[in-house]
């Protein structure tokens, strides 16, 4: 599907740090773009068992309730040694005041814990797009790495300050949010989103 010229464009999310690099990411493109959490839209459960399921979930519910088109994304880390844990737990490890200092500090007990040595990890986004009549599409990305433990540096948010992608030394914490926008998971569905849907 295109997004028509001058269109809003629903963001659904109620994560302030996602929704600040959607924003980001879709600057360049001049369209009208509006959070979840502004236009007071209620936060639907995630009963999806995929990244993908519960994305669609997410920008079906905004679009039908502001009868325009949202775009949702459902992301997480998958650590290897853990059989891809948390994944699409990875909010929920947070816990209700949604506290990663404590989800970080569970990846590190466990990987102890289990004796595991592989710190190999991937971020993982699906998006979806929603037109105001529920029809969806999905594009996905991933950023592959491994996690330094302590928790590393303040940009970003949730899972960033223990992630290092390959070929950097620096967390993504500690990185330039720009040069985030451009390897990242995110970045990497959205440009599979751009592709198809702003082009
Ligand atoms: O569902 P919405 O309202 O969008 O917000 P959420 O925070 O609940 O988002 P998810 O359900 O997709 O959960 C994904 C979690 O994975 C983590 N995560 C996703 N992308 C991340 C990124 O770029 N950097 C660090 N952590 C990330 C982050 O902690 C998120 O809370
Ligand atoms: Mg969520």
């Amino acid at each position: 599907m295109k997004l028509p010229k001058g269109c809003t464009l629903v963001v659904a999310s109620h994560n302030k740090g996602k929704v600040r690099e959607i924003f980001d990411l879709l600057a360049p493109y001049g369209i009208t773009v509006k959070g979840a959490g502004e236009l007071g839209l209620p936060e639907p459960e995630e009963t999806g068992t995929t990244f993908a399921e519960n994305a669609i979930l997410k920008a079906r519910a905004a679009a039908l309730a502001t009868k325009t088109y949202a775009l949702a994304d459902d992301s997480g880390l998958a650590v290897a040694a853990l059989d891809g844990s948390p994944g699409i737990y990875s909010a929920r490890w947070a816990g209700e005041t949604r506290d990663f200092t404590l989800a970080m500090a569970k990846v590190a007990r466990l990987l102890t814990e289990l004796n595991k040595t592989d710190r190999s990890a991937k971020f993982v986004c699906s998006l979806a797009l929603s037109d105001p009549d529920g029809k969806v599409e999905v594009f996905e990305g991933e950023v592959h790495g491994h996690l330094e433990f302590p928790p590393r540096g303040s940009n970003g948010f949730g899972y960033d300050p223990i992630f290092v992608a390959n070929g950097m030394h620096e967390t993504f914490g500690e990185i330039d949010p720009a040069l985030k926008h451009s390897i990242s998971h995110r970045a990497n569905a959205f440009k599979k989103f751009a592709a198809a849907v702003l082009a």
